[in-house]
């Protein structure tokens, strides 16, 4: 698809960003990727999301869209190839559901999880858990997508799960998604890696794990240091 002018402030890491960069090839839009540093932030992004001054910052024309959310909704409204959220008003409101939920329940749970150590860590972990069992029951007799039959919106939103959760597992030396316990889970999961979209656009695991090993180490500090405080 010819140039649209479309650009897309992400930091290498994040599954916000990845989401939005997912949606956009699987669209074939083209797109400029400037890597922000969330550490360090640029004039641009403070000036282009002055609000929450995160990432990911879609840029269309003169227009920004903030949000991951909110970016995959505009980009699936304004391509309409290869559509993201279903057409029946029912079946979208549940691929919505289930992302909040994912979202609010799963999210960060699993990244305190990771980050605390004691009586937080397993009451992040059970409730982590807990959010996966729902999924599990949800995603029953659909084992082919999370979104159902082929890559969808709800793909997208769970795709972190497929790929950041078993490294925050290993960084945080704990077990979320067990195989034989979650095997809907775990095929969707597969089947999200396989596609030829998503396995060509996923940050290095290795870089990742070193990543993530400092990152937990500084929120423990932080939550050490606020109790203490
Ligand atoms: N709810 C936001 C979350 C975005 C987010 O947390 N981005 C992180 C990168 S993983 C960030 O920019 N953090 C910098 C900060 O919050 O100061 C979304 O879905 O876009």
């Amino acid at each position: 698809m010819a140039s649209e002018n479309v650009k897309l402030l992400g930091f290498w890491v994040s599954p916000f960003s990845f989401r939005v960069e997912w949606a956009l090839k699987l669209k074939g839009v083209e797109y400029e990727y400037i890597e922000e540093d969330i550490f360090n932030k640029s004039h641009l992004l403070l000036e282009l999301n002055p609000v929450h001054k995160n990432v990911p910052v879609l840029i269309h024309g003169q227009k920004v869209i903030l949000e991951s959310f909110v970016i995959l909704e505009y980009i699936d409204e304004t391509w309409k190839q290869c559509p993201l959220l279903p057409q029946d008003p029912y079946q979208r409101a549940i691929v919505r559901f289930w992302t909040k939920f994912a979202e609010e329940k799963l999210l960060g749970n699993a990244w305190m999880a990771m980050c605390s150590e004691g009586d937080e860590k397993e009451r992040a972990l059970k409730a982590s858990i807990e959010a996966i069992e729902k999924i599990e029951a949800e995603l029953k007799g659909k084992t082919q997508f999370f979104g159902g039959e082929s890559i969808g919106y709800l793909d997208l939103a769970l795709g972190w799960i497929s790929y950041w959760l078993p490294v925050w597992e290993e960084v945080g030396s704990m077990k979320i998604v067990d195989q034989i316990q979650f095997p809907n889970t775990t095929a969707c999961m597969n089947n999200f890696l396989k596609h030829p979209v998503i396995k060509d656009k996923l940050p290095p695991r290795d870089k990742m794990i070193v990543y993530f090993e400092k990152r937990s180490k500084e929120i423990a500090s932080l939550i050490a240091a606020t109790r203490k405080g």
